[in-house]
């Protein structure tokens, strides 16, 4: 099925009923129009003369649908406007009006190539097609050989000529003209008329002029206006009334186009351009300058941690203190005083008595048997050593060349009057999990000697300038006075005896024990060992963790085969029964007798345990096997644990986050100034554009697209200052790095992660556009034809 249109050999293009138009300034009111009634057939070339201030702009911008009438109605097609909507407007002006001004109106900052397909480029036409039609057009009206120039490189006549085509490049049915031969010589306008007359055989032509010759030459019909009125049209048209055809192509720019057009302008004013990113990229710098120097002095922390604290045991003690939550709520208490000053005076008048230790709850641990085999038990992938601390007291006894020197050995906590004997620096080394010695091998260098070879060796330790003190030197029984020196060879080979309790303590009448005199007896007793010192170590170079005292260090075993020893001795039986010190018949507390009976030998479980990681990241898999032996135990069966390490790094983490914060919170002010700024240059060019704006909504561009078009400036403007904030930050981190270097040492302090530079493109985008989107909707509000008539 198909239906047949029968067109009348003249078709109504538009008719003006009863139009008005009334401007208002102040008190005066000028009626620019006043009740015009005209028909326009759908091809004809009508001219509009009548003197200055007659109405024949405000007829011709009208009809174009660039300003609106006050009454009356403007029927396109048989359509009425009465109820346009905006939308319907810019379609208007985009599919079916072509304007052609007395000023050409080009936009200067783009090629006239670009020019004639900004109206196809609102009506959304493919790139190939539209460059085809505008080269086709512009050829048409003779500026092939311009093709590559910029507008105001071009003549008057040329202008006007490509203000033609693209006027004519959207194939408007409508051709509207104002004064387009108003700036030109006589012999260019008769070649533009006769263009515009050429063009006006297949569509309406509308031109309003001052000169009633070129009206008379060119024009069909001629149109007198005087004061708002029609007073002569000398081919009038009473067109019957007609059905109505009018359809409308909706226009829209993309925002790619909008870009495109927006870098162009910004591209003509690179150098103010590059200032404004530049000043609004100040706030950029700061936050990323911060930003990178908090994310290399964290990565500084974490590589010192990671080095220095990697090697930081786990320390289970027997004792550990335990703040509890009124302890915390005091210290907060205190803290405040701090602040905001002391409390006021107490007005008692008696003595306050508080027992702080109240408010500390001391867990136990109880390291058992059962609980050191858990740990043993624990993945050579994790741990890489286990040390044990025993309060273990070593009798010894060294023979020289003449006497006998008792000598004793502890490493537990200052012994009081337990012994009057000195004590010297002594421990166990940690054991490594998987089985062999490695610790002291990996973290001490043998000056002498060799490594222990069995449980009996131990080893000298000294300090790195292969120093020792005087008196643990002595202590062990060498001469030390009168020389400060003494050769490796007079240590090591050095053999003490492990004394038995039972030969070391003698019980006296009164039921206490002393040790015993009769060194030569005890010396040669079956009941004890020998020592012997195998070399002489000193730490490694480089080792954090040289953990051993100076003095004599031995394998746990070796203090675990005394305690065998010890456990049945008589004195440990006799301390274990009695509620006072068996040495000096002292009363004591059952803490302290159980440390006692440690100190004698007669206890098995360690005082502590230091488990060492494998390496950084390994620590918290430890913690959490630790912690896997908690789960279900009663409160105080639980095993408590100090992580130094851990501590200090969330300490270090938390004061760098705070700082950081502080600062970023300074650099953002900077931001908002930037964002303030931004605004104000937005603006600035929203009023220097002013014309752009009227042409392009001239060629039918909605108020959307205007938005757009500042929006996408705002955008480059914010990718632009983005990028040159993060790159200005990235070239001061070698500087800060070289400044930092030098005064700490410290080698990569600042650095810049790339997705903060991302992040902080991002946000320098966000901010300027949000700043320039304001003035950028100030720009789409712009009266169309107040806009075109700025200069
Ligand atoms: N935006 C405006 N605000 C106030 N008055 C206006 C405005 N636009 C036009 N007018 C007035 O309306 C009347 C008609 O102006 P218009 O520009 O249509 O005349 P014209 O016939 O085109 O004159 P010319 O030939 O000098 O261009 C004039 O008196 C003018 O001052």
């Amino acid at each position: 099925m198909y239906t047949l249109r029968v067109y009348s050999q003249e078709a109504v293009m538009l008719e003006l009923k009863d139009i008005k138009k009334t401007y208002r300034v102040g008190d005066i009111e000028t009626k620019a129009l006043d009740g015009i009634n005209l028909s326009f057939r759908d091809k004809e070339f009508v001219a509009i003369l009548g003197t200055s201030g007659s109405g024949k702009t405000t007829c011709l911008n009208m009809i174009g649908g660039l300003d609106h009438y006050d009454s009356g109605d403007l029927i396109i097609k048989g359509k009425s406007t009465k109820a346009f909507k905006e939308y319907e407007w810019d379609a208007y002006r985009n599919n079916s009006v072509g304007f052609v001004f007395q000023s050409y109106n080009l936009i200067s900052h783009i090629s006239i190539v670009a020019n004639v397909e900004m109206g196809m480029t609102l009506s959304g036409v493919s790139k190939q097609a539209k460059r085809q039609k505008a080269l086709d057009i512009l050829e048409k009206v003779g500026l092939k050989e311009h093709l590559h120039k910029k507008p105001n490189q071009l003549s008057g006549g040329q202008m006007q000529r490509v203000a033609i085509a693209r006027a004519l490049a959207n194939d408007p049915e409508i051709l509207l003209c104002d004064e387009p031969t108003g700036a030109l010589d006589s012999t260019t306008s008769v070649q533009i008329m006769d263009l515009i007359k050429g063009v006006s055989k297949d569509r309406l032509v509308i031109m309003v002029t001052h000169n009633p010759q070129l009206a008379k030459t060119y024009a069909d019909r001629i149109i007198r206006f005087s004061d708002g009125k029609i007073i002569d049209d000398t081919n009038p048209y009473g067109a019957p009334p007609q059905p109505e055809y009018f359809h409308l192509k909706k226009t829209g720019m993309s925002f790619l186009t909008a870009l495109n057009l927006s870098f162009r302008n910004l591209w003509t004013k690179k150098g103010r351009t590059f200032l404004t990113a530049l000043a609004s990229s100040i706030g950029i710098i700061g936050i990323a300058v911060i930003l990178s120097l908090s994310t290399g002095f964290r990565s500084e922390i974490d590589e010192f941690q990671f080095d220095a604290m990697a090697e930081f045991p786990i320390i289970i003690s027997q004792e550990t203190q335990q703040m509890n939550a009124n302890d915390l709520n005091n210290m907060t208490l205190e803290i405040r005083d701090r602040i905001y000053g002391t409390p006021a005076a107490s007005t008692a008048d008696e003595i306050v008595i508080v027992d702080s230790s109240k408010n500390v709850i001391t867990h136990k641990n109880d390291l058992s048997q059962e609980f050191i085999d858990y740990l043993e038990n624990v993945s050579p992938d994790i741990v890489g050593s286990i040390g044990y601390t025993r309060v273990v007291q070593m009798n010894l006894l060294r023979k020289t060349e003449d006497k006998y020197l008792p000598i004793t050995l502890s490493n537990g906590p200052p012994s009081g009057n337990m012994t009057s004997s000195s004590s010297v620096g002594l421990s166990s080394f940690p054991s490594a999990v998987s089985g062999n010695n490695s610790y002291l091998a990996d973290n001490y260098e043998l000056l002498n000697g060799d490594y222990p070879l069995q449980l009996t060796d131990v080893v000298l330790v000294l300090n790195n300038q292969n120093q020792i003190e005087k008196g643990t030197l002595g202590a062990l029984g060498f001469a030390v006075e009168g020389s400060d020196r003494i050769a490796f060879s007079a240590v090591v080979g050095t053999e003490y005896r492990v004394i038995h309790n039972n030969d070391f303590y003698t019980k006296t009448s009164f039921g206490t024990y002393l040790p015993a005199n009769d060194y030569e007896k005890n010396y040669t007793s079956e009941q004890g060992f020998t020592i012997r010192i195998s070399g002489v170590v000193r730490p490694k170079a480089g080792t954090s963790m040289s953990m051993l005292a100076s003095g004599i260090a031995y394998d746990d075993q070796l203090s675990q085969k005394v305690i065998d020893n010890a456990m049945d001795s008589d004195i440990v039986i006799a301390q274990r029964d009695a509620d006072y010190n068996v040495l000096s018949r002292e009363k004591i507390d059952a803490n302290t007798k159980e440390l006692l009976l440690a100190y004698l030998g007669g206890d098995p479980s360690p005082y502590m345990v230091m488990v060492f990681p494998k390496d950084f990241d390994a620590k918290d898999e430890v913690i959490n096997y630790i912690e896997q032996y908690n789960v279900g135990k009663a409160e105080e069966d639980v095993i408590t644990f100090t992580d130094l390490a851990g501590t200090l790094s969330s300490l270090t983490k938390g004061i760098m986050d705070g700082i950081t914060l502080v600062l970023i919170a300074f650099a953002a002010i900077s931001l908002v100034v930037s964002m303030i700024m931004i605004s104000i240059i937005t603006y600035t060019s929203v009023l220097e554009r002013t014309k752009e704006i009227g042409i392009l909504k001239a060629l039918g561009a909605r108020k959307k697209d205007i938005t757009r078009v500042f929006d996408a400036e705002t955008f480059i403007l914010g990718v632009f200052s983005g990028v040159l904030g993060v790159m200005v930050a990235w070239s001061c981190t070698f500087p800060i790095n070289q400044a930092i270097h030098e005064s700490t040492g410290l080698t990569n302090a600042s650095h810049l992660r790339l997705d903060h530079a991302v992040l902080l493109v991002i946000l320098s985008t966000v901010i300027t556009v949000l700043g320039g989107h304001i003035p950028a909707r100030l720009a789409s509000q712009k009266d169309a034809v107040e806009a075109l008539r700025t200069e």
